[in-house]
């Protein structure tokens, strides 16, 4: 039986334009969509706020045309609703949404009218020119106002794609409710902390596809999770290796090995310099010790592993450099972070000669830039520049950050929701590289692991929340393993 999951498609503004065509060619008529997309909408608006006094900011397209629909709706349902228009309905379905609303419609106040919650229905996702006049005026005047504020589609002045205002002003509310599928706006970076909470509602467009750019939820790959077989022992689990630092920088590298282990992999050993052998060996239990002195070293220790974390904490330059090159002639799927990054800044492309395709980088943006140097900035968002940047290196990229975003090579991009503050802090990194590796250790699919091991992450974060520490990370895995055990192959409730 299909599990009842599946892959949820993040659509640009032109996919979306292009699905909503496809819908009226097929017979839907635009008012059809309108009035579900209000209604929806009201709904939405009810189930969090009890009845009290609204005011709806209509546009003069079919953003405001969602507008009157609500304003309908809401009335209808006893809510007192003052309307007010920027604009005349300029597009057929908003006038005839327009006609519709029985109720008067005064002049947009800038000065923003006395109300207890304002839903901006001016602009939707679609739009392609900075706020102006009014409308900015009282974007700029409901700036502290966005607890109260519903924002239909996007909140307006966001730019659907990028999620950057398109001026100086731009709306932000607590609630966006949009259709059919998230746009970029709703998922990256200020956009998603511009749209406060986002309802998707469906509004009956036919099934579109998963695409190639999807949320990175359990629905991804909680299918292809490499739960243990009921005759498993630990070297069918895969076995991990993890490279250490000197004696003075070894705890990073711990913490990738242990959260490898914490994922599930069969074996994890750390593989360290001589030096720091009697201070790994001090710390560790379950994660098992080896000795290199050189490369060559490196790559018999590494022969048997399924998978390698090479970065955290092992130094700049040239002798990671050259373990990495050791690493990369194996078989084992690398997660390359931090350090092994940096020893490539002057050299990228001799990094991505040595990468396959089951190879993941684990940039934040500084390192990122080192490797890629302007291409965030030449980059419209965060989405193009990964999956440039995984072109590039013909290898997975995992570009760090509060909206996570990663991107293979044959062009299947992730973007994560669950980003949590609370990781920001040192050595989350290292255990992200390590809950990736641990996962590809497993065999699971190298893209599969990277969106896997981040959504684990963030979930772990969320868990602890404040005083988060990057030891507490691995502990918190279980509780999370164990939700996606309980419900494998169901959506998580
Ligand atoms: N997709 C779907 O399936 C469904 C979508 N629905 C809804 O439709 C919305 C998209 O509607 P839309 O295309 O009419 O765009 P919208 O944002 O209302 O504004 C366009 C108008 O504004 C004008 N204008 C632009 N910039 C301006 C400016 N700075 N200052 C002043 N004016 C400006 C622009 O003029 P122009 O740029 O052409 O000169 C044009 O007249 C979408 O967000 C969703 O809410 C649902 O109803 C049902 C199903
Ligand atoms: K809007």
């Amino acid at each position: 039986m299909e599990p009842p999951v599946s892959p949820r498609q993040i659509m640009t503004v032109d996919e979306m334009k292009a699905a909503d065509a496809a819908a009226v060619a097929a017979g839907a008529p635009v008012t059809t969509l309108m009035e579900r997309a209000g209604k929806g909408a009201a709904d939405a608006i009810r189930a969090r706020w009890s009845r009290r006094p609204v005011v709806i900011w209509c546009g003069p397209g079919d953003n405001g045309g969602d507008g009157y629909v609500i304003a309908r709706s809401l009335r209808r349902r006893g809510w007192p609703v003052r309307v007010e228009a920027l604009a005349s309905p300029v597009s057929p379905a908003c006038r005839w949404a327009a006609e519709r609303w029985r109720g008067e419609v005064h002049p947009l106040n800038p000065a923003v009218s006395p109300a207890e919650l304002y839903v901006d229905a001016l602009f939707g996702a679609g739009l392609s020119r900075p706020l102006e006049g009014l409308a900015e005026e009282l974007a700029r005047a409901a700036q502290g106002l966005s607890s109260r504020i519903v924002a239909v589609d996007t909140p307006s002045g966001v730019h659907g794609d990028t999620g950057e205002p398109l001026g100086e002003n731009a709306f932000a509310a607590a609630l966006t409710v949009t259709f059919h599928r998230r746009k970029p706006a709703h998922v990256l970076a200020p956009g998603r902390a511009a749209c406060g909470e986002v309802e998707v509602i469906d509004i009956g467009l036919s099934e579109t596809g998963a695409g190639d750019l999807v949320e990175n939820d359990p629905g991804l790959w909680s299918v292809r999770f490499p739960w243990p077989s009921n005759d498993a022992h630990k070297h069918a689990r895969g076995r991990l290796v993890v490279v250490s630092g000197e004696a003075w920088s070894t705890g990073a590298a711990r913490l990738s090995a242990r959260a490898g282990l914490r994922v599930g992999a069969g074996v994890v050993t750390l593989l360290s310099p001589p030096g720091a052998l009697a201070v790994n060996a001090a710390h560790l239990e379950a994660v098992m010790l080896a000795p290199f002195e050189t490369d060559a070293d490196l790559a018999v220790l590494a022969d048997r592993a399924a998978a390698a974390v090479i970065g955290p904490a092992a130094g700049v330059g040239e002798a990671t450099a050259r373990n990495l090159t050791a690493l990369a002639g194996t078989g084992a799927a690398l997660v390359v972070d931090a350090d092994a990054l940096t020893s490539f800044a002057h050299a990228p492309d001799e990094l991505f000669a040595r990468l396959d395709r089951d190879d993941v980088l684990t940039p934040h943006a500084g390192e990122f830039e080192r490797l890629f140097p302007g291409l965030l900035k030449a980059s419209p968002e965060r989405i193009a520049a990964a999956r440039e940047a995984a072109r590039r290196a013909g290898a997975i990229v995992l570009l760090k950050g509060p909206d996570t975003v990663i991107a293979a090579p044959d062009g299947r991009t992730a973007v994560s929701l669950n980003g949590s503050p609370w990781l920001a802090t040192a050595g989350s990194g290292d255990v992200l590289a390590g809950f990736i590796a641990g996962l590809a250790a497993q065999g699971m699919d190298s893209f599969d692991a990277a969106c896997a091991g981040a959504w684990i992450h963030a979930e772990c974060a969320a868990i602890h929340g404040p005083g988060l520490i990057a030891e507490d990370l691995p502990g918190l895995a279980p509780a999370v393993l164990k939700r996606l055990w309980e419900v494998r192959g169901q959506p998580l409730p």
